[in-house]
């Protein structure tokens, strides 16, 4: 296993003028050995091309990418020591599950011995172990994910594996079994582990450490938990929580904060000038209108999703969504209500980014 270090840019054009001509912009940061990460992002914001720069399948335009302090951008994925799962099964039909598991380790002239130790160990983990004698041609394509997912798992000697949204292909009740089945396999190998995704619920159940992208900019590393709560930039905010972060309009000025025809002192020390308030449905609580440092508003819409009501209100000409839990009272529609955006959880954001 190794640290990885990326200080890079990468463009696909010859000549990158702006922005918008890099598939990465410049970046630095680490991935620490047996951690376990996601990539997570919209279609687009560079994932692939950041997986494919530390596999050693692509050589960034710019800078460099060091594995235990050793530069290797320029290695090749074989020098780099690299294990790789991509969206759709790599297998032999013609082998059985138990020497596709085995083929990686026999390849590097692993001992026989060590190499039934090691294909018992990962079939019993991801609960093939019945099926190791069976040709990998009779299987559905979800078990050949499987063996697929078993095989970028079973060198022990591996610096990362890397995992290009690995559950494309399977049935959506085993993918939730298998992220969770990932999560425990990461904690018995210890291997550092890193997860392309563009589904959130998949790599905040994955991940230990969860990178944000969008357009070519890692706009946050953090924790599932730190990415809830405090999201570093407006697309965290938005893209991580269903539904995303409120972003509110508002105003700071001679130590009062202004949102829309509310006036009051302001929690914290804020920049002045215009800013955006960030506040989770999760966090919006709803009281009677009228109360002291309540936002007027009124209800548009309250949607029964099962586990919790979804309120969509109206404020200031501006749209917050709260959610509740099925045990509060339910506000009638075109109701006026107070909202209070104000509190431990509340963020503010100047030009996209966490600023109090
Ligand atoms: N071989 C290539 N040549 C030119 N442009 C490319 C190439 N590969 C990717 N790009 C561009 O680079 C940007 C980042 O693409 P990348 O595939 O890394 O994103 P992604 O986040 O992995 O998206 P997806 O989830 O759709 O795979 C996109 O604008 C894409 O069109």
């Amino acid at each position: 296993m190794a640290r990885i270090d990326l200080d890079l840019a990468h463009s696909y054009k010859p000549n990158p003028a702006q922005d918008s001509d890099y598939a990465l912009l410049p970046l630095k940061m680490t991935f620490e050995d047996g951690g376990a990460y996601a990539l997570l992002g919209p279609s687009g914001c560079g994932k692939t091309t950041m997986l494919n720069i530390m596999s050693g399948l692509l050589v960034p335009s710019q800078g460099s990418v060091h594995f235990d302090g050793c530069d290797r951008t320029r290695a090749t994925p074989q020098e780099r020591n690299i294990a790789q799962v991509f969206q759709f099964p790599v297998i032999y039909d013609t082998m059985t599950v138990a020497q596709n598991l085995a083929f990686p380790l026999k390849n590097r002239k692993v001992p026989d011995a060590v190499v039934r130790q090691r294909v018992g160990q990962i079939a019993e983990m991801l609960e093939m172990s019945h099926q190791l004698d069976q040709r990998a041609a009779g299987l559905s394509a979800d078990q050949k994910q499987k063996i697929s997912l078993g095989r970028g798992l079973v060198r022990p000697d591996v610096s990362a594996v890397l995992f290009d949204e690995p559950l494309t292909v399977i049935d959506p009740h085993l993918k939730w079994q298998l992220r969770r089945k990932l999560k425990q396999i990461h904690h018995e190998l210890k291997l550092t582990l890193i997860y392309v995704t563009h589904d959130q619920v998949e790599a905040l159940t994955f991940a230990d450490q969860v990178v944000v992208m969008t357009r070519g900019k890692v706009v946050q590393m953090g924790t599932p938990d730190a990415l809830f709560e405090r999201p570093a930039h407006t697309f965290v905010g938005h893209f991580i929580g269903s539904p995303g972060m409120n972003l509110l309009e508002a105003r700071a000025a001679g130590g009062a904060l202004h949102i829309g025809a509310l006036s009051v002192p302001a929690p914290r020390a804020l920049p002045e000038g215009a800013l955006r308030l960030g506040i989770r449905p999760e966090y919006l609580v709803l009281t009677e209108p009228g109360r002291d440092g309540a936002l007027p508003g009124s209800v548009r819409q309250v949607q029964d999703i099962g586990t919790y009501f979804l309120v969509t209100l109206d404020v200031a000409g501006q749209t917050l969504k709260a959610r509740l839990s099925p045990e509060a009272e339910r506000p009638a529609v075109g109701a006026a209500v107070g909202l209070q955006v104000l509190g431990s959880h509340t963020c503010f954001y100047k030009n996209e980014e966490l600023v109090a």
